[in-house]
């Protein structure tokens, strides 16, 4: 069973101008339309290029971002409709890893404040139901500050540091032991979706790989769900069960992991795969390069049809300017498929239906002129 689905979800921010009294003259499509499902103790990989809307689809899921439309199920329970107190609940459920360890840690806070703050926030610890019943006031604190302690405790030896660390600042560790704070800031709370994003992007190369293992570890031994939020395919690849394409607000293709790195079928996914770096540079790349053509267009006002047709190699006339490709699964729409993509091109090739073109191919291992 999913654990989080999204459906038909849309953010759009309002743009604002005026010298007295602002107007809305437009709004930016951050998230257009985005339907995806996490299964339960899943990692769900979310890549594209800066801009294409990943940070503002995972704030919306934890309402950090108001939502314009669409459902965001989670644990049977549609948290677009939560007033805000049921919301603030509800997110002790759902924890965020952020980029920046370092901006998301409070500098003049020690490591037990920031991870008690969640606790003591949520109301997480301490004596409850009948135990706490028959506890002077006093006893129910000491009680509580102690379970919060080894909470916290518990939760920083899970990522690897000791309880030395509690009363140490966020200046004087690591980048990569400050993200494992940061992991740890989350994991307290005994979350069961956290969504990471760029959890890794900041640290040096060599850091990030403890990092991305840890993460799995802690999958393996908590049954967490993820959505991990990457620009970087190879970060994406190394720990998601499920892979989603993003492009300017909307999926364009979604598969497995090894079916999408495999076969990348969205001509998008194509030209990510073919900028990632070999990593052995002993060994000759013969992959096809696919540089695309022009600027990404702005969210706000997004081309129509196809939004990538401003860019693609495969573009054909007419149909990919003026009609948007839905997600469809391939197999002829089999519900089981795993396998999603959003292009006219790649579907009409799949049926049998046209045969690619040599000079589309051409195209497509030259780069769009
Ligand atoms: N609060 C906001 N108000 C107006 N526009 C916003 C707001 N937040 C994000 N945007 C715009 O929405 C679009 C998507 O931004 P978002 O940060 O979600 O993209 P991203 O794929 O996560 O990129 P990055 O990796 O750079 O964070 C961008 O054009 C951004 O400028």
């Amino acid at each position: 069973m999913s654990l989080l689905e999204i459906r038909d979800l849309k953010v759009h921010f309002p743009i604002k101008r005026g010298v007295i009294v602002d107007r809305t003259v437009g709004h930016v499509r951050a998230v257009d339309g985005v339907s995806l499902a996490i299964e339960q103790g899943q990692t769900y990989g979310l890549v594209g290029e800066s801009g294409c809307g990943k940070t503002t689809l995972g704030r919306a899921v934890l309402r950090l971002n108001g939502i314009t439309e669409g459902e965001v199920w989670f644990g049977g329970r549609d948290l677009a409709g939560l007033d805000a107190e049921s919301m603030r609940r509800e997110r002790a459920n759902l924890q965020m890893v952020f980029q920046d360890p370092l901006g998301s840690l409070n500098p003049r806070q020690n490591i037990g404040s920031i991870l008690l703050e969640g606790l003591q926030t949520h109301g997480i610890g301490g004596p409850e139901g009948k135990e706490a019943q028959g506890l002077s006031g006093a006893e129910l604190r000491r009680r509580t500050g102690e379970d919060q302690r080894r909470r916290v405790v518990d939760a920083l030896e899970r990522v690897g540091l000791s309880a030395k660390a509690l009363q140490r600042y966020p200046h004087e560790f690591s980048g990569g032991q400050r993200q494992r704070i940061g992991i740890a800031r989350a994991l307290v709370l005994e979350p069961d979706l956290i969504i990471c994003d760029e959890p890794v992007s900041a640290l040096d190369v060599s850091i990030q790989a403890q990092v991305l293992n840890l993460l799995e570890e802690l999958q393996e031994e908590l049954g967490l769900t993820y959505l991990v939020i990457a620009h970087d395919l190879a970060v994406v690849r190394h720990v998601s069960d499920v892979v989603g394409v993003m492009y300017l607000g909307s999926l364009v293709e979604e598969a497995t992991s090894d079916e999408l790195y495999e076969t990348p079928l969205h001509p998008y996914t194509r030209s990510l795969m073919s900028a990632v770096p070999v990593p052995d540079p002993t060994v000759e790349d013969t992959r096809e390069r696919i540089l695309l053509a022009g600027d990404l267009p702005s969210p706000a006002n997004p081309p129509a049809g196809c939004r990538f047709h401003t860019r693609c190699p495969w573009r054909q006339e007419e149909r990919c300017d003026t009609e948007r490709p839905e997600l469809r699964p391939l197999n002829g729409g089999d519900a089981s498929a795993t396998h999603r993509v959003a292009c006219h091109y790649a579907e009409q090739i799949l049926s049998g239906e046209i045969q690619p073109r040599e000079e589309l191919a051409e195209r497509i291992v030259h780069g769009a002129s």
